[in-house]
């Protein structure tokens, strides 16, 4: 379950399912790097961007790479703790998602329950595009294969 989580976050780091997310200021007000703000601007922080900063994950940032989600340190096999402030699909501070755990769990079951029945496929081989909205499509969908699992576990067709 741990190797899920790690690809579902490290899924929602390349493709955040709210992109970007905007604020207003009530009042004027200062950001901690001295940004000022005046009352009725608008503040938009960008998880799509921040998710392929190199600043933050580093050189290889735009490979799909579950481990990065793990402890570094020699065997340790647990997950890092990450903060909302670097990975703010689910925002971070007062305001975070409140149903961010049950949307873990939420992910974690459906995916792990189909992909233990389904084998599925993309159609096609070209990259899906994504459609940065405010919550994330993909341009003209994903059209997939589903075929039925075997007992052994692979697709039978
Ligand atoms: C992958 C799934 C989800 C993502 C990526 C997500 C992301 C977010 C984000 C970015 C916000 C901040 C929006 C803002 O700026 O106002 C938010 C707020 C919120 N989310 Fe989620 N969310 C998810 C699933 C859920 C689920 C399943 C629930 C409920 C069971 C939920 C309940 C809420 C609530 C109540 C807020 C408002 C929190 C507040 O303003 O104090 N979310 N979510």
């Amino acid at each position: 379950m741990d190797f899920l989580k790690a690809s579902l976050c490290e899924s929602m780091r390349l493709y955040p399912p709210v992109p970007w997310d905007s604020k207003h200021a009530m009042f004027d007000d200062v950001l901690p790097d001295g940004t000022s703000v005046r009352k009725g601007d608008r503040v938009t922080y960008f998880p799509y961007g921040m998710g392929r900063m190199e600043k933050l994950w580093g050189k290889d940032r735009f490979e799909f790479r579950p481990d990065r989600w793990f402890q570094e340190t020699g065997s340790d096999q647990t997950l890092k703790s990450v903060s909302p402030y670097k990975f703010p699909v689910f925002q971070a501070g007062p305001r975070v998602c409140l149903g961010k755990e049950m949307a873990m769990i939420q992910m974690k079951y459906v995916v792990a329950s189909i992909l233990r029945r389904f084998e599925i496929k993309p159609v096609f081989d070209n990259e899906p595009a994504f459609a940065p909205l405010l919550t994330a499509h993909m341009v003209g969908g994903l059209k997939v294969m589903v075929n039925r699992r075997n007992a052994n576990g692979d697709g039978d067709i």
